[in-house]
């Protein structure tokens, strides 16, 4: 008769879960001891870290990925970035090592005291199974509620002498579990959603994650070219839902209530599919809405619908929906929209790179299909003036702006694509809540490039001082990193540059080398 530990493997790869991300202490041991050869372990070095890889891998897969903590002291490492995942529905199955079942109440060393209620509110469900023979029953749980809409991280703490003991013959009809979603919306709500759109003066459309998430951007193009509608993207992306240079594409939403009212004052229908209304930033009080304007929201995610402050919501696929809709509403009812001006020029840096100069070199010398995981948080105005963004899971940020995302994740996303190169653009503030990341690329040999725009300083936070009208505040600058020899230290190659040039012939060297490698760029502060 198996054991729950082998009743758990066989259940991980019936799933195709056998790549685990983790950090071990030792109450992980015997679940590990037994890690069958087709299983491979992600070490990172911290557990912020190993989350955020294990989430750029199952952003970058459109998947589920395995991860595996030390009890409390390494759940709690991991809940920065998890303040990501739960926002950017990432299925995520978090194991943790709880101590012996029967000491936990003594609280001896390492045990997880009230272990299911340590991750909340950062995922979507958590438990410590009743006893060892519900175990493998309870990550099977954790799975499918990871995966059904709206998806998001689960988590489960498994006491280590549980994993030796017997598992119940019913775990067998685990393997064969499978969970599906069938919420579209009807013909009658499709119908009358499109007819709203033909009826509109001038429809236009917000796209968020969700879209991208469910490959749906595609469909949107679709809609947005036989409806001649523009497109914006939602306040505080963390995904890119529509082609950038696509005639329709007119930016990202500022995150305030005022900046988004004027950006879509004039049309009379707001059409917001796969994201929330809205992922605001800078409290800037206003009207939510133009005048005369109409919202409706799509969303697979009912807490969404249920917490916009204005507008109706319709829960339901977001693919499907976007599909439908396409071949639902009236073509050429309104005049084509003029193509995009060439992208703005990038103006050169003194004596160090401008950004805009930095992103046009990319634009101009990475792969077109190049998958970039930004974590600047200073540079968004020149980040989407200049880039060409155009497949599929080509831009991801940090759902929540949790720092500590961006350089894990772009290592995650580089494991997940041997098809795609990663590119992260990490502000010289955020690379170092994720810096050891580094040291897992160099030992696995995962090709990521990792761009650092050095400013010195926290330059969101200075162009944040001036909003809130903060003046000069402590702890806002960083400087005197050297990121060359910090790279070196955890094992990969890196070099400094200063000018468009330099970056361009670094670009090009660590393309062609393979393997990971750091460019560490002299930028000017911009703001965001
Ligand atoms: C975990 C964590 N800590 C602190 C912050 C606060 N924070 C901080 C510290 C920022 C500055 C990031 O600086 P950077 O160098 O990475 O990028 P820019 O210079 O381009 O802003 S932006 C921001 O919201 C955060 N978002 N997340
Ligand atoms: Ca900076």
């Amino acid at each position: 008769m198996p054991d729950v530990r082998q009743a758990t493997y066989d259940l991980l790869r019936s799933h195709d879960l056998t790549t685990i991300f983790g950090n071990p202490g030792s109450n992980e041991l015997p679940f590990l001891a037994g890690m069958p050869a087709d299983f491979r372990y992600v070490l990172g070095l911290h557990e912020g870290a190993v989350l955020a890889m294990a989430d750029g891998y199952a952003l970058a897969r459109g998947g589920s990925a395995l991860v595996n903590l030390h009890a409390a002291a390494g759940t709690g490492n991991a809940l920065g970035p998890l303040t990501n995942s739960v926002y950017s529905h990432s299925p995520l199955i978090i194991t943790a090592g709880q101590q012996v079942r029967s000491t936990i109440g003594q609280e001896v060393m390492l045990a997880n005291v009230d272990a299911a209620t340590l991750p909340k509110p950062l995922v979507k469900w958590s438990c410590e199974p009743a006893c060892a023979q519900d175990v493998p029953r309870s990550i099977s749980h954790a799975i499918h509620i990871a995966n059904l809409p709206a998806k998001g991280p689960v988590y489960v703490s498994v006491p280590y002498d549980d994993w030796g003991q017997e598992a119940p013959p019913e775990a067998r009809h685990l393997l064969e579990r499978t969970t599906g979603t069938a919420g579209s919306l009807s013909a009658a709500q499709l119908a009358d959603l499109a007819g709203t759109l033909d009826a509109a003066e001038s429809p236009v459309l917000v796209l968020g994650p969700e879209v991208d998430a469910q490959y749906a951007n595609d469909d949107a193009v679709r809609l947005a070219d036989r409806l001649g509608a523009p497109v914006w993207i939602a306040p505080s992306a963390s995904r890119c839902p529509f082609p950038t240079r696509h005639r329709s594409f007119r930016g990202v939403l500022p995150a305030a209530v005022q900046g988004v009212t004027n950006a879509l004052a004039g049309h009379d229908l707001i059409l917001v599919v796969g994201a929330p209304v809205f992922r605001y930033h800078q409290f800037v009080p206003g009207e939510y809405l133009p005048a005369g304007a109409r919202l409706i929201q799509l969303t697979g995610d009912p807490g969404e619908a249920a917490r916009a402050p204005m507008g109706q919501a319709l829960v339901g696929d977001v693919k499907d929906a976007l599909s439908r809709l396409a071949d639902a509403v009236t073509a050429g009812r309104r005049p084509e929209l003029p193509s995009l001006p060439e992208h703005p020029p990038a103006p050169s840096g003194g004596d160090r790179l401008h950004p805009a100069e930095l992103f046009a070199v990319l634009r101009e010398n990475a792969p077109a299909d190049a998958v970039y995981v930004k974590e600047s948080t200073a540079t968004a105005a020149d980040f989407w003036a200049q880039m060409d963004l155009s497949r599929q899971g080509s831009y991801f940020f940090p759902a929540s702006g949790g720092l500590g995302f961006g350089l894990p994740a772009a290592v995650g996303a580089q494991l997940a694509h041997d098809d795609r190169q990663v590119i992260g653009l990490i502000g010289d503030g955020s690379a170092n809540y994720g810096i050891t990341a580094l040291w897992t690329a160099a030992q696995y040999e995962i090709p990521v490039i990792i761009v650092i725009l050095k400013n010195g300083t926290y330059g969101a936070l200075r162009w944040f001082s001036k909003v809130l009208d903060a003046g000069e505040t402590p702890g806002m600058d960083v400087p005197g990193i050297d990121f060359v020899q910090i790279a070196g230290g955890y094992g990969v190659a890196a070099t400094s540059v200063r000018t468009r040039e330099e970056f361009a012939d670094a670009l090009a060297a660590a393309l062609r080398s393979g393997k990971p490698a750091v460019i560490e760029a002299e930028t000017e502060l911009t703001e965001p």
